[in-house]
């Protein structure tokens, strides 16, 4: 291969590559803001390479260079969390996370959901606080918790996480790990957020504190003092809520998360769920779109 083959090859892979990373990027970006404000970014990084490599103009090179630098400045500011998040992921070797697509054990079904929304229900009704991590995708790792708890690794059930919240138990205290169809931990630590701290208390905080941390994990809270359900995702509570509430919105990510990373050919399908109200149980019938469809 003669020298300018080689040069032609290595440009190629460079804007294939450059291309396939701005591409991976655009594809975990959902906010539209956020998603202007990359496209901004990436087309003024793009513009100061055509003028530094091929447009000879030393000084508009370097003031777009410095507008360059003044832009990633700002961004890193913007979205000092998410560059944190990108970080501990790529230190923590989570490749699949990152890529968006999280192994299959984090799949959750739609018995998973009932068994939640029911065990929350009546944990709300009693008046019994509780603090439920769902593990998502974000593959949570001891190291993620300040205190990783004690290991459960048990079938999710209804009866299994009541109990692990009944006031008289060792493992009460701080909150129980999901993944999938199972309890994988209880008595867990979690960082705090510094969001808010003058309107909720430590439980909130925790639920705050992962979620802001993690973006493929939820947090179902139930408050001890007023038996409040509320739901924290990406560092946002969303409170009070009913137990209705609470399902659809469990159905709602979960359906995401089963239809991210590789798109299901489905129709349109009704599922059957159990909701709990405050004196019966009744089963609700939920026509759910392609996009929210439970794999059971
Ligand atoms: N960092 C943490 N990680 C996990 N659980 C925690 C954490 N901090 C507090 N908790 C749990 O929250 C309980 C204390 O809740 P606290 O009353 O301070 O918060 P709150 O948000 O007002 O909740 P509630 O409405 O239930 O009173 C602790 O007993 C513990 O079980």
């Amino acid at each position: 291969m003669n020298f300018w083959g080689f040069i032609n090859l290595k440009f190629l892979l460079d804007v294939l590559f450059a291309l396939g990373f701005g591409l991976l990027l655009f594809s975990r970006v959902k906010e539209q803001r956020t998603l202007w404000l990359l496209r901004g970014y990436l087309l003024l990084v793009s513009f100061a390479w055509f003028i530094q490599r091929y447009a000879y103009l030393p000084l508009t090179s370097k003031l777009i260079d410095a507008v360059v630098l003044a832009c990633s400045l700002s961004l890193a500011i913007l979205w000092q969390g998410e560059l944190r998040r990108l970080m501990e992921l790529l230190g923590t070797g989570r490749l699949a996370v990152l890529l968006g697509n999280p192994p299959k054990e984090f799949r959750a079904t739609s018995t998973t959901v009932n068994q939640l929304v029911d065990a929350a229900g009546k944990l709300s009704q009693n008046r019994k606080g509780a603090l439920i991590v769902v593990d998502l995708g974000s593959d949570l790792r001891p190291e993620d918790f300040l205190y990783s708890g004690i290991k459960i690794e048990a079938k999710l059930s209804t009866d299994l996480l009541i109990n692990l919240f009944a006031t008289d138990t060792p493992l009460h205290d701080g909150a129980v790990l999901v993944k999938g169809n199972k309890i994988i931990s209880a008595g867990v630590i979690l960082p705090l957020s510094r969001q808010g701290i003058s309107r909720y208390g430590t439980r909130h905080l925790a639920a705050l504190g992962i979620t802001e941390r993690f973006d493929r994990c939820i947090c179902i809270v139930v408050s001890e003092e007023t038996g409040t359900l509320s739901l924290a995702n990406q560092g946002k509570l969303e409170r009070p809520i009913t137990s209705s509430r609470l399902q659809e919105l469990l159905i709602k990510l979960v359906g995401n998360q089963n239809t991210s990373g590789t798109p299901k050919s489905s129709s349109n399908k009704t599922n059957s769920y159990q909701k709990t109200n405050t004196n019966d149980t009744i089963t609700v019938e939920k026509k759910l779109d392609k996009q929210n469809t439970i794999q059971d």
